[in-house]
């Protein structure tokens, strides 16, 4: 088969959902929780179901868990995502993610199973296989236990020499070694900028010019997100700034991956880098004003375009 638009997303180490609403979290103290949903997560799955709920054809892959991965199937069948985890020993963690009434997220991300050679080996055979049906490829998330930051690496590399593009969100000792494999684009927010240079970012112009040594190891996207200031993106040698309005938080779990999802997707279809921004923005944005990750509804979405400001910085 030839390459097409399709998207493969990638999460190394998934997890379900365990998020519980409360009025304020009183640490070291009994939290009665008002309301709770547990729901199939983690980073690569929100992408793959943000470009499924767009209208992308979208493949998933990773390590799964055997003993829980139903609520995953089940989701995977109702969006119309080809499932192409591989299966593993274990239950997949589940990641818990208290909101506050005022928005305030704790998140508890716990490290989840482990995967042995065997697993590894089938994964990147499948990897093979999949690159060669696909042109984009996510790889969201941390690495699950046995996988190594080079392995993530090794694996973008063979991802690129099969002639995808390879957009990467993940951190740490992963993000630094996925930088070395140049993928198209990363997305860190500060703290993992911070934690890749090892230094704190005091102004604007410091965190631009660490972007800028980035860019120079041949990156070609480079989002520095921002929170509900936004982001930045240095991509060709110029600087976009991105302004979402203010919104009612309901919860920030996803931002990121709807972001990561609707930056994929303005790529796929080939908006101008404007557009693109100004999408990928809108769509993060309104994810903040929702529990899960998934569409808006196409006049929230229209308003709140409207209400994002673009600018070179
Ligand atoms: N409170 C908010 N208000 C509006 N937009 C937000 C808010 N929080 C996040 N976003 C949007 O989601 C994007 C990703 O959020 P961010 O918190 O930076 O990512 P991550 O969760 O990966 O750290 C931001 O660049 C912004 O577009
Ligand atoms: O793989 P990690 O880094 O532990 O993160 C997993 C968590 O990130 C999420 O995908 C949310 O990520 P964002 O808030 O950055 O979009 C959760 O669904 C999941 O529990």
């Amino acid at each position: 088969m030839s390459h097409n638009t399709s998207v493969l997303s990638i999460t190394l180490n998934p997890a379900l959902d365990l998020t519980g609403q409360l009025e304020q979290l009183k640490i070291g103290k009994v939290n009665s929780i008002t309301e709770a949903n547990l729901h199939p997560a983690g980073k690569g799955v929100n992408v793959a179901k943000v470009l499924a709920e767009l209208g992308a054809k979208v493949t998933v892959s990773g390590f799964l868990g055997l003993e829980n991965a139903s609520a995953f199937e089940h989701l995977f069948e109702s969006q119309g995502i080809n499932d192409e985890f591989i299966r593993v020993a274990g239950t997949t963690r589940t990641n818990v993610k208290i909101v506050e009434a005022n928005g305030e997220v704790s998140d508890l991300n716990f490290p989840g199973f482990s995967v042995d050679a065997a697993d590894i080996a089938s994964f990147e055979q499948k990897l093979l296989e999949l690159c060669q049906h696909h042109s984009y490829v996510v790889f969201a998330g941390s690495l699950a236990k046995g996988v190594s930051p080079e392995q993530l690496a090794d694996w973008i590399r063979l991802a690129k020499a099969q002639g995808c593009t390879v957009l990467v969100d993940t951190s740490g000792a992963a993000l630094a070694a996925a930088i070395k494999a140049q993928p198209s684009m990363i997305k860190p927010n500060q703290d993992e900028l911070e934690e890749l240079f090892q230094q704190q970012f005091s102004s604007v112009e410091a965190i631009k010019q660490a972007c800028e040594d980035l860019a120079k190891q041949d990156i070609q996207h480079i989002v520095l997100s921002r929170g509900e200031q936004g982001s930045l993106w240095l991509h060709q040698q110029q600087w976009l700034q991105a302004q979402p309005p203010k919104m009612k938080v309901v919860s920030t779990v996803g931002a990121g991956d709807t972001f990561v999802a609707s930056f994929c997707w303005g790529l796929l279809q080939q908006f101008n880098a404007t557009e693109q921004l100004n999408f990928a923005t809108a769509m993060s944005a309104l994810a903040v004003a929702q529990a899960n990750v998934g569409l808006p509804a196409a006049e929230e979405l229209e308003r709140v375009l409207q209400q994002t400001t673009i600018t070179q910085h």
